[in-house]
């Protein structure tokens, strides 16, 4: 029984739950591949760093080049972040027939077909489990649970800092900025906490999902992207009244005749029956509806050290079956479906519009009267005087409308002096 020897690109977050799972839960993990695994060689960027784990110092190196040159090493798990000098690392490994594991979303989703194309080349598994919603398993979902259906629309709560952010703005009235460090400090956020809030680590893990879940090459800018900084206490506490929670969702959905698809990541109001607005905190959630299945959802943390350690381990566990079976190489889903993103005349979904208008007479007419000319049905619209002012606030929520229409209403608004304000404009689902 020849052990398995893995060199392990940073020990950070990540990396310091993969050797103390590695390290726990051994017996487990030998059992179930025939052989020890065992972390030969570390990388970081400062070897003198005080760390929260035991670690032989001597394993430790600041060159990543020492571990994808040595020949001992049969398995490079890539858990230190980065973009371009880490796709050299991981190439290079695949060149020289090493397997990868990845927590790397940022990297998956802009060279992830090049990445597993090598793999392929070079007979190399690639997994990256972890790289999207941290501990839940559903990119090995997609790819095997629901390989005999058609998946026709994926919802996703899939950055962890900002549903921890928004829950503790709706449940705690806690302002956004506190809640923000404490993210940092759990470990949840990235080291540029902008690629969470402004939605782009989000956007980066729909790209992931819907390329698996719709078999077409779906890029980062196929992605239209929205970030909660603009979120206010007062859009999540009008929300609430009305029933709804605020997410940060990503929303990928397909039609069932041509395949056309959208996908988008915003802040969203999700009415507060739907089983994906009771997820808080750094929980993520991914609804999947197939069109044989049905509705399905995923849930459990996405971010955090062990969760997205036991993602990371996981997938070394599969190498290693895989390595044990010589059938490492073996691309699951293989991108065939030409891309047809829809038209926004063809995007449609329900909104939710806050505005600051004046408080008189024939005001909700003319009003309603624009969306009734783009040919957008309202659902409810709710007016309330504001406390400071004479103004009042008006909250609207439409049917579906397209967004080709919505824009246009919101492009009139601007012409209409009774609108002072288009204070907030958020989808709706559920
Ligand atoms: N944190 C989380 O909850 C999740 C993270 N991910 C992804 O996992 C990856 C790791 O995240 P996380 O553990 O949080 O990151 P951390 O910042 O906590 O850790 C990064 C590690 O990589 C090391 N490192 C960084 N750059 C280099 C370099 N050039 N050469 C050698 N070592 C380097 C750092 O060394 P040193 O310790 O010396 O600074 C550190 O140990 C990222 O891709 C992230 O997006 C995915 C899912 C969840
Ligand atoms: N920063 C990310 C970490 C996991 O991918 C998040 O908050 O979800
Ligand atoms: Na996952």
């Amino acid at each position: 029984m020849k052990p398995v020897k893995v060199g392990l690109l940073g020990l950070g977050t990540v990396g310091t739950g993969v050797i103390r799972i590695v390290e726990g839960h051994q017996e487990d993990l030998s059992s179930q591949v025939g052989s020890p695994i065992i972390i030969e060689r570390v990388a970081v960027k400062s070897i003198d760093k005080k760390r929260n784990i035991d670690i032989d110092r001597s394993k430790l190196t600041e060159d990543p080049w020492e571990i994808i040159r040595d020949p001992e090493i049969d398995v490079v798990v890539e858990v230190m972040g980065g973009i371009e000098s880490t796709k050299d690392y991981i190439l290079e490994a695949l060149e020289r027939g090493k397997h990868v594991v990845t927590a790397n979303k940022d990297l998956m989703a802009l060279y992830g077909s090049e990445i597993l194309a090598k793999a392929q080349e070079k007979q190399c598994d690639v997994f990256y489990e972890a790289s999207v919603a941290g501990g839940i398993p559903i990119i090995r979902t997609l790819i095997e649970g629901f390989s005999s259906d058609r998946i026709m629309k994926i919802m996703g709560i899939v950055n962890g800092t900002t549903n921890f952010i928004l829950s503790k703005m709706s449940q705690e009235g806690a302002s956004y900025d506190d809640v923000l460090t404490e993210a940092q400090q759990l470990g949840y956020a990235e080291s540029d906490p902008t690629s969470d809030v402004e939605g782009l680590d989000a956007a980066r893990k729909m790209a992931i999902l819907g390329t698996l879940g719709f078999r077409t090459n779906v890029e980062l800018t196929d992605v239209t992207v929205r970030g909660i900084s603009s979120v206010t206490k007062e859009d999540i506490a009008y929300a609430k009244r009305l029933g709804y929670e605020m997410k940060l969702l990503g929303i990928a959905d397909r039609d069932r005749e041509d395949d056309q698809f959208s996908i988008s990541v915003q802040p969203t109001l999700v009415k507060n029956t739907h089983p994906i607005a009771a997820v808080n905190g750094v929980y993520n959630a991914v609804y999947v509806y197939g069109e044989a299945v049905g509705e399905t959802m995923f849930y459990g943390a996405g971010a955090g050290e062990m969760p997205t350690a036991t993602s990371v381990v996981a997938d070394l566990v599969a190498v290693v079956k895989n390595l044990k079976l010589g059938v490492n190489g073996l691309k699951a889903i293989v991108p065939y479906k030409a891309k047809k993103l829809k038209s926004d005349e063809a995007i449609a979904y329900k909104n939710f519009l806050l505005l600051n208008v004046a408080d008189k007479a024939g005001v909700l007419a003319k009003i309603t009267q624009v969306f009734a000319e783009y040919d957008v049905s309202l659902e409810s619209v709710v007016q309330s005087p504001n406390a400071y002012t004479s103004d009042a606030e008006i909250i609207i929520v439409t049917h579906n409308a397209s967004k080709a229409s919505m824009d246009k209403v919101l492009k009139h608004f601007e012409t209409l002096e009774v609108i002072k304000r288009v204070k907030s404009v958020y989808r709706v689902e559920g």
